[in-house]
């Protein structure tokens, strides 16, 4: 006899837990298969969260190497490589065991291995020791998310060709990194290991890098790293890697085609982007539609075209993020559950956690110059703000972004401390569809880094008051 369910989520990522969490809540009887043997996918496995802890500790290590003596300490500070990696293991290990807890605490059935659905309501799970058990099911939410995307003719092998989950894990501290892509990951990661010491060069097929960003923040960004220390080769594709005993051979070509060039490095990262991941799922085989990217297609109600089939998070369009997949997952729960849920994609946020942190919401000026939207730009420097210099991190500047004619707030940009932490207050701005007036007018503590969001909205109509 077949186990039946309400819901099973298939993926137990940000999308799925999520997912299962909120149909839990809602009453409905619901599973989350995952094979990777510890819930919390991508983001808690080898993802945003390994990431973050190493974006911590080394950022710390390189504010005592090179900051504390500007604030009156003197300190001598060595790396211990494999303690920061325990740091990192640690808040995994908690975090994805916390995934277990939520899931008993909502009655969320958690099965581990591998899921294949065999038609519509039915799915086989082969578990870790091979047994294959059936699930029947009213509804099967797929969050299968996303996998490296490979570079073409570039044999990733973890140790000196790495993907994310390589770089995340390497035993030393490479005398010389070879990022190509400078994305999310690259930059990112890329930071990790600049401050443990090693020299990274990044190679990118655009003319500048997070192609998505604003053009002014991504130009004001590239040029802090450059100035950290990262270098940048614009406009250029890896062609080609040879390894010579220890060392990496990489050929690069202008993207647009010319004289070839070898670079040298010890350790080269592949973070091109990543694709959808529906892998022996069986969806060709009950007919589910994919673009031609392979992504999984839906309503905006997260339906397939196959009845009872819903999907979300990374393995559908849209950006790659965990939120995003975590705000899909309550909607998709609710519409299941019958209720009203929806997701608003103007007031997704994006972080880039590097030092300083990067955070946007809502349009870019670009955007708004090819849809042909007219509006009005604030502006703040960190410098002029109290609590930036107090706490000496005073790069960057928050823009807000208005309609000309109803002063709508359309998209903020923020290169700055904290700034992961301060684009939330726009995010809602956005979300009520608030007017950047409302900023202005908002009382913000003094002093803190808010104040410069809100001395930002003031110049959108001109009255900036501490610049
Ligand atoms: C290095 C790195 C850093 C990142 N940092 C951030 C960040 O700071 N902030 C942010 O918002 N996003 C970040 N992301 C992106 C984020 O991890 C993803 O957007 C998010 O995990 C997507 O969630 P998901 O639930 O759609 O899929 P996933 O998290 O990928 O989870 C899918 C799960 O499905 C399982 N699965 C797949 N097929 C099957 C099957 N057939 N049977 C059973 N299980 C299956 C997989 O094992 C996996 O655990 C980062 C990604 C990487 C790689
Ligand atoms: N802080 C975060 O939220 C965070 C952190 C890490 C990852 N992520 C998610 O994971 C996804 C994957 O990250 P990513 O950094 O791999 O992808 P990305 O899309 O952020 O960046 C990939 C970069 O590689 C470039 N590129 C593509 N092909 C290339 C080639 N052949 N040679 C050189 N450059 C090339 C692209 O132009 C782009 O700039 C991101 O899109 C993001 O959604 C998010």
């Amino acid at each position: 006899m077949a186990d039946s369910f309400d819901a099973v989520v298939i993926g137990g990522g940000p999308g799925g837990y999520n997912a299962a969490i909120r149909l839990g809540q809602l009453g409905l009887k619901a599973a989350c298969i995952d094979k990777r043997g510890r819930f919390g996918g991508t983001c808690l496995n080898i993802g945003c969260i390994p990431s973050k802890a190493l974006l911590f500790a080394s950022e710390r290590f390189e504010e005592a190497k090179k900051e504390f003596s500007k604030i009156g300490i003197k300190a001598e500070v060595a790396l211990d490589l494999p303690g920061m990696m325990k740091h990192k293991d640690k808040v995994v290990g908690e975090l994805t065991k916390g995934v277990e807890f939520l899931f008993k605490k909502n009655k969320v059935e958690p099965v581990v291995g591998e899921a294949r659905i065999v038609a519509s309501g039915r799915i086989e799970v082969r578990g870790p020791d091979g047994a294959v058990r059936t699930l029947e099911t009213k509804n099967i939410i797929i969050a299968t998310g996303s996998e490296v995307m490979p570079l073409p003719g570039v044999a990733v092998d973890e140790e000196c060709i790495v993907s994310s989950t390589g770089a995340l894990a390497l035993k030393q501290v490479p005398k010389r990194l070879l990022v190509v892509g400078g994305g999310y990951i690259g930059l990112e990661l890329g930071s990790v290991w600049r401050r443990l010491g090693s020299e990274v060069t990044v190679v990118e097929f655009l003319d500048r890098i997070t192609p998505g960003l604003d053009g002014e923040v991504g130009k004001a960004f590239q040029r802090i790293l450059a100035k950290q220390g990262m270098t940048f080769k614009l406009s250029t594709k890896v062609v080609g890697v040879e390894k010579a005993g220890d060392v990496l051979k990489v050929a690069i070509e202008p993207a647009a085609g010319g004289a070839q060039e070898t670079l040298e490095t010890d350790v080269m990262l592949v973070s091109i982007g990543r694709r959808p991941y529906t892998e022996g799922l069986g969806l060709k085989e009950i007919g589910v539609t994919l673009d031609p990217r392979g992504r999984v297609v839906t309503d905006s109600h997260y339906k397939t075209n196959v009845p009872g089939v819903w999907a979300i998070g990374d393995c559908r369009e849209g950006a790659m993020l965990a939120h995003k997949a975590e705000d899909e997952a309550v909607a998709c729960a609710e519409r299941i559950a019958g209720r009203a849920g929806h997701v608003n994609y103007d007031a997704i946020p994006a972080v880039v956690y590097t030092a300083p942190e990067v955070a946007s919401v809502g349009k870019t000026e670009e955007e708004l110059k090819a849809a042909g939207i007219a509006y009005k730009i604030g502006k703040f420097p960190f410098t002029a703000n109290a609590r930036a210099k107090t706490i000496a991190a005073t790069e960057g500047f928050a823009k807000i972004i208005a309609d000309a004619a109803t002063d709508k707030v359309l998209g903020v940009h923020i290169i700055g401390p904290e700034a992961g932490n301060l684009i939330a207050e726009a995010t809602l701005a956005i979300e009520f569809g608030a007017a950047s007036e409302d900023i202005a007018r908002t009382c913000h503590a003094h002093p803190t880094l808010t104040e410069a969001v809100r001395q930002a909205a003031m110049g959108v109509e001109g009255w900036t008051m501490q610049m």
